[in-house]
Order: structure tokens, then sequence, then C-alpha cells
């Protein structure tokens, strides 16, 4: 009889009773049992039990629709309070498994997210069984409810660029998206008086045709906040950003996907619930970014969005880094639906994006080099040159 230590020696999971009845032996060291089986499925016999006095039992018996979340969450107030080592003990380890990741969860605070990442390298065997996956993911969801998302939408109109402020509605954390130094003050003093605390101002990429405002912002706001891009920018920044990776603020978080294409540490940041999702310059309303300098790559960018964007559901809200035309957001949907380029086969959208013609960004010169470094650059009177400096 297996036992496998799931925390350090405080947390046990196993299996049914061996045929040996080593029962009493295995669980020497065990001062309180979990036991998720029903009394017919005859997995612990009495007198295995009976031999191994002097230990707390509670019998919750688990099964498809026989537990609801609200008497799981009781449940785990009750196991909490038994003696440690604890074992979690079903016929086949699955509901143990279960049981216990909703119990870590809960005691630790966990999203359902952290804790799913947290039973994967354990190897929990309920992970291949979706029923159980969301049953743990609804337990631990309910006892730490995602918190009320505050959210704006800016517009800096001299580069047409789109700022967004994302806050948790009870812990005031805060992440701003794509800030541009021009409209710098105004954001600070827009979040202040909303009683946000920004920790991470992030950037969706290295941009060309204006100076993030990540740089003057870090002055700007009280309180440390961090200056956020991509690791595959190249750019310098206080947190770099991969693929994957989680931007959490309160009870709320962003994941990061890379989608290179227009340049090539592009980045879009999908909200927690794939409600949303900012996706730069990598897709816009009707449109999708130039990929002609800063390492672009229509193919590239073809790819991302058809992976990484058009892979969420259709009525998540693409907010977009820039519209030249009034436009303030769109959906997957009507993107996947709608969108004059993406629509196309991928050599003729190679074609559309070899002929745009555009003239470079105006001010290219100066902001990619003020970018690398997250918008930290030396300002001479009339604030125009714009030489990098860390
Ligand atoms: N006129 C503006 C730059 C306009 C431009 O090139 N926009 C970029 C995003 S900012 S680098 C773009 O990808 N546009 C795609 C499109 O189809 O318009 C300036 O001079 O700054």
């Amino acid at each position: 009889m297996e036992l496998i230590d799931v925390c350090g020696g405080e947390v046990f999971i196993t299996g049914q009773v061996g045929p040996d009845g080593d029962f009493a032996a295995a669980t020497k060291d065990v001062a309180s049992l979990v036991y998720l089986c029903k009394p017919q499925e005859g997995c612990l016999p009495d007198q295995a039990w009976e031999s191994s006095s002097h230990k707390e039992r509670v019998d919750l018996p688990l099964g498809p629709g026989l537990f609801e979340v609200r008497s799981a969450l009781s449940a785990v107030d009750r196991i909490n309070k038994m003696a440690k080592p604890i074992l979690f003990m079903c016929k086949s380890a699955n509901r143990a498994g279960a049981m216990a990741s909703v119990f870590q969860g809960c005691r630790n605070g966990w999203s359902s997210e952290q804790t799913l990442e947290w039973a994967k390298p354990l190897g929990l065997k309920f992970l291949t069984m979706p029923p159980m996956v969301e049953w743990v993911s609804a337990c631990v969801d309910s006892r730490f409810p995602k918190g009320g998302l505050i959210f704006r939408q800016l517009f800096e109109k001299e580069s047409s660029t789109f700022t967004y402020i994302l806050g948790d509605a009870e812990t005031k954390q805060a992440v701003i998206i794509d800030p541009v130094d021009k409209t710098a003050e105004r954001d600070s003093q827009m979040v202040t008086e909303m009683g946000l605390k920004p920790t991470l101002l992030l950037n969706t990429h290295v941009h060309a045709d204006h100076i993030t405002g990540t740089g003057k912002l870090k002055g700007l706001l009280p309180g440390g906040a961090k200056s956020g891009v991509s690791e595959a920018s190249g750019g310098q920044a206080d947190v770099k950003i991969h693929d994957g990776d989680k931007i959490r603020f309160g009870s709320r978080y962003l994941e990061a996907r890379a989608t290179p294409g227009h340049t090539a540490g592009c980045m879009t940041f999908v909200l927690d619930d794939k409600s949303a999702c900012f996706t730069g310059d990598t897709l816009l309303v009707r449109g999708c970014g130039r990929t002609d300098f800063q390492g672009g790559s229509s193919e590239t960018l073809y790819a991302s969005v058809k992976g990484k964007i058009f892979t969420l559901p259709n009525d998540c809200t693409v907010y977009p880094g820039h519209d030249y035309q009034g436009r303030h957001s769109s959906t997957v949907g009507e993107e996947k639906a709608y969108n004059p380029r993406l629509t196309k086969p991928v050599e003729e959208f190679v074609s559309i994006m070899s002929n745009l013609n555009l003239p470079y960004p105006k001010q290219i010169d100066k902001a990619v080099p003020a970018n690398m470094v997250c918008g930290i650059c030396d300002e001479v009177e009339g604030g125009d040159k714009a030489e990098a400096s860390v």
C-alpha cells in the first residue's frame, strides 16, 4: 500500500488497502484519515481501521453528483482542524487527489489555476478526468471568488494609442497596459483618483510610433510600480514577460501569450476568464499591425493570430493597441468573420501585407531606442531628444 506525499509529510493520498491488509503498518505515522468512499465500496475493512486506533477519521463519501461545492468547503474547514499528517483515501486515489487538491487550494488561498498547477507535477490522476477537474476548480474558486474588475480604456490622440487600466475592485491592485509618455500625468491622476495601486506597467511590445509612458509613470506613481515588456523584445524592463506568464493583480490575472509578427517580441494579454484580450498591434479592429520593421514577419503574425487569438472564445472582446478610424473594440468572432486581411489564406495575407505601402511612423527613430529601455530617456529642453539611457 503506497502513500503519496503531496505536501512535505503533512498530506498524503492513497488508493485501496492492499490485499495484505497492511493498512496499520502503512499508516502508522498518519494522525487523521479522510475516507472518501461510500460504505458499499468496502475499501477500508472495519478491522483495518480498528487496528489503527488513536486516529481521527472523517467519512466523506464522494462521487459525481454526491458532493456539493458547499459541502466540500465545510469539509475543508473540518479537515483543517484535524491533526496532521492527514491521509486522503479512496478506491483509486482519484477522489483522494481531488479532495486533497481542494484542501490545499483552499487553505493556501489559491485560485483554481494555481491549484491545478500545483497538482500537475504530482501527477495526480484526477487531472485526466474533466468532471473532477471542474469540481476541484469550482470548489476552490467559490472559496475565493474572483473580485470584480475595474476597467478603463483611454486614448492618446497624437498616435491614436489605446491605454488600458485593469484593477481588482477589492484589493485595488492594478496593471496599466501601453501607457503613452504624453498622457502619463493624466493616467497617474486617474488611477490615483480611482484609489488604484498599479504594480505593473505593461508594454505589449516595443512601440515605434510613440514613447511608452511606463518610465514616466514609474516616477509619478507612489508604491514602486514596475515596467514590463517581453524578454523576446530585447528591451530592458523591471519585469521580463514570457509566453504563458500569469500577471496577477489582486484575485485577477492576465495570461501573457507571445504573438510575434508585428514585432518579434509582441505579446497579447488575455484576461483570466477569457472575456477580453489586449492585442497591442498584433490584431487591430478589421486590420493588423504592419510587418515591415523590428523583426516583423507576415507569416509569423498570421500564425500568431490564428493560433493564439482566434482560438479564444468568439465573444472574447478584442481591445487593440490603436485605431485610426474611431473604433474602440471588436470581438474574436467578428474578426474571424470580417477581418479583411486575416480571413484570407496565408499567401494572400502575405501579399496584402507586402503591398500596404505605409510611410514609416514619424517618431520611429526616437521611439524605438527610448522604448528599448521602457521610456526612461534623457530629455533635453523642448523634450525632443530621445537617446536612450538606462
Ligand atoms: N501614421 C502613424 C503610424 C501608422 C502605423 O504605421 N501604424 C502601425 C502601428 S504603430 S507602429 C500599424 O501597424 N499600422 C497598420 C495599419 O494597417 O495601419 C505614425 O506616423 O506614427
